[in-house]
């Protein structure tokens, strides 16, 4: 099983840390998503891994392995940093041939992948016909070319339609199941809890969380319940007597805070309360992720000790 394994890096441009003494393993067999906000340095990480730039310090290495000292790059190792990165002027199919035989990999994975990827049907156009989507789905098929172990992709939903967004997650979720060890970065937080196990958080260049998906979203958003009723004076009233902290919406909807499901249920049915509804709210990534950099924002924002 090969891993990624980021120790001590860090890279500079013109005096600025880009990436910042991070250290973390991405492993096999599950989906780590790959999170932060713009210039965070998740794609000079990718690039880092990849050998396409040096590290001021540190090492990026791929089974134990710099890129660099891969034998079969493209075989062990499939990427996608810039889906424009194919010839406008040669069709997909070209395109993928060329890179099959510059990298001794079988011409058949050629109409794999167009298949796998949804291309099949106009894999003989132009790709500067193609729609951003198009182009994101011929990056996905080059990466995928050589059947390689690893994966690293630079938002590959990028330009999807919403069918695009559901075949990628069904993909990586696939890769994942077949061992392999996939790294994905995205700006979509719905979409990357839709398809992660495993998440990778970087702030200004340094590592913020390296954890499940779930712990990550439960250690950080604390659970809420709706509920309506048609007593509302009675509920808030409830509500006041257990010292349980709520919002109160305009349709009379009340998000209760630190309240479970259960024992708000049993109070309104011994106070007599009237329930319309009640449902546990489902704590997102994104609230979490917005909850974890406000916690960043403060701790750099607090005045320097001289
Ligand atoms: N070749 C370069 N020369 C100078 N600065 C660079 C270069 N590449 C990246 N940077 C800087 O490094 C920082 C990290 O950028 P990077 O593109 O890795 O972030 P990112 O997390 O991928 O952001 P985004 O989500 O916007 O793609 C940014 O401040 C960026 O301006």
């Amino acid at each position: 099983m090969t891993s990624i394994d980021v120790r001590d890096l860090s890279k500079e441009y013109g005096g600025r840390r880009a990436v910042d003494q991070l250290t973390f393993s991405v492993r096999s067999g599950r989906v780590t998503g790959f999170l932060g906000p713009n210039g965070a340095g998740k794609s000079t990480t990718m690039r880092l891994v990849l050998g396409l730039d040096r590290p001021t310090s540190g090492a990026a290495t791929i089974g134990g392995q710099a890129y660099a000292a891969l034998r079969e790059p493209l075989s062990q190792v499939g990427a996608l940093l810039d889906a424009r990165a194919a010839h406008g002027s040669r069709s997909a199919r070209d395109h993928l041939r060329a890179l099959a035989a510059s990298n001794r990999i079988p011409v058949r994975r050629v109409d794999a992948v167009l298949e796998e990827t949804g291309l099949a049907t106009v894999a003989r156009r132009r790709v500067r016909t193609y729609s951003l989507g198009m182009r994101q789905r011929l990056g996905i098929a080059a990466a995928l070319l050589g059947d390689p172990e690893v994966l690293l992709l630079d938002e590959p939903a990028n330009g999807l339609d919403p069918e695009g967004i559901i075949w990628i997650r069904t993909l990586l979720r696939r890769l994942a199941g077949e061992g392999r060890t996939v790294l994905v970065s995205s700006h979509l937080m719905g979409e990357t809890a839709a398809f992660a196990d495993h998440l990778v958080i970087l702030g200004k260049g340094r590592l913020l969380a390296d954890t499940p998906v779930q712990e990550f979203i439960h250690a950080r958003v604390r659970p809420l319940v709706r509920v309506r009723t048609t007593d509302t004076a009675a509920l808030d009233d409830l509500l006041a007597r257990h010292g349980l902290d709520a919002s109160r919406d305009e349709d009379g909807t009340r998000t209760v805070r630190h309240a479970r499901v259960d024992d708000l249920g049993r109070l309104m049915a011994e106070a007599g309360v009237p329930v319309l509804e009640l449902a546990a709210q489902d704590a997102t990534l994104e609230e979490a992720y917005l909850d974890l950099t406000a916690a960043e924002t403060e701790f750099t924002a607090l005045p320097q000790e001289t």
